[in-house]
């Protein structure tokens, strides 16, 4: 196993950040992390990458144990935290440099693992890490925690504040680094990425909803949804919220996403009691469940 935790709490004070977790990374694997903010993900990276010690349970990483053998994790893992990972006032390639010297290696060494990403930023190897757009200086952090060859790579929130094209090359950039063997563990707060890993583990307030891959997840879903669409977006959902027989709704790009309660739903007569209040362009037709909704479903 490339990382498993065992009944993992922490506390800070009296907020339970991490309650009682517990799952298994598989070697090679691609394993997301998938909640909102303030659900424990940080918190999780923390313990596993040594820079915190739980309050209860046992983790440990690539077989090393998370507090007996620290230095050997921090020798084989590499960390992209979510926040505050680069020097700002050094250049891209002090940045880089800097962070191969402390792990006694060089740039030339390892550019083979780098190379694809690195010569996206090399044109602006002098710039200040500060200068750089979101996009390059998340590439820029991605090169620094892979420049000593790690075999398990944690990356916390790589692509929250980053631009949707970016987004995409990052997680096509991901999906390379796990052919080359590398097992990651990534967290987000996009479900759409989700769909991109080999498994997810849905987590919010300190707890784990469930851990599948992503078609598992949605096949979970218990309900019938249906896409129901009209002008009055704002309207539409007050008017679903006091229809009796709502079960769920909440807004999906630019429809709402419904189920209703009971098994023998007639979508006519949804439709009836939308006109009956004034709204107009009333489209409802069955739709797909997302790992959105399964996350919702879930936390209710
Ligand atoms: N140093 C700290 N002191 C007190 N509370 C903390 C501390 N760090 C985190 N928390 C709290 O613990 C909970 C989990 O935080 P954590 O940062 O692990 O979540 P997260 O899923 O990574 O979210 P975010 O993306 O906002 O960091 C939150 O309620 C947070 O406010």
């Amino acid at each position: 196993m490339s990382i498993n935790l065992e009944h993992i709490s922490k506390s800070y004070g009296k907020v339970e950040a991490v309650k009682n977790i517990s799952f298994k990374v598989n070697p090679g694997e691609l394993f997301g992390l998938i909640g909102p903010d303030g659900a424990g993900k940080t918190t999780l990276f923390r313990i596993l990458t040594t820079l915190l010690i739980a309050d209860e349970g046992k983790a440990n990483v690539t077989g090393f144990d998370v507090v007996k053998d620290y230095k050997n994790i921090r020798k084989s893992v590499g960390y992209m935290p979510g926040k505050f990972s680069l020097y700002q006032d050094l250049t891209v390639e002090e940045n880089l440099t800097f962070f191969a010297t402390i792990f006694g290696t060089t740039i030339e060494e390892n550019y083979e693992l780098i190379k694809e990403i690195y010569v996206q930023i090399e044109p602006f190897k002098k710039r200040r890490a500060g200068k750089l757009s979101g996009g390059m200086k998340q590439k820029l952090a991605l090169c620094c925690a892979l420049i000593h060859k790690p075999k398990v790579l944690f990356l916390d929130e790589p692509t929250t504040g980053v631009d949707p094209v970016s987004r995409k090359e990052f997680w096509e950039m991901l999906k390379r680094l796990q052919q080359k063997g590398i097992t990651i563990l990534v967290s987000t707060p996009y479900m759409d990425e989700a769909a991109l890993c080999d498994r997810i583990a849905l987590i919010q307030d300190g707890e784990i909803l469930e851990i599948d891959t992503p078609a598992n997840i949605v096949k979970h879903f218990p309900k019938t949804i249906y896409n129901i669409g009209s002008k009055d977006m704002y309207e539409l959902l007050q008017k679903l919220k006091e229809f009796e027989h709502t079960y769920s709704m909440y807004p999906f790009g630019e429809f709402v996403h419904y189920t209703d309660k009971r098994d023998n739903f007639n979508p006519t007569e949804l439709r009836q009691y939308l006109e009956k209040n004034g709204l107009q362009n009333i489209t409802i037709e069955k739709t797909k469940a997302t790992i959105e909704d399964t996350f919702m479903e879930l936390a209710k």
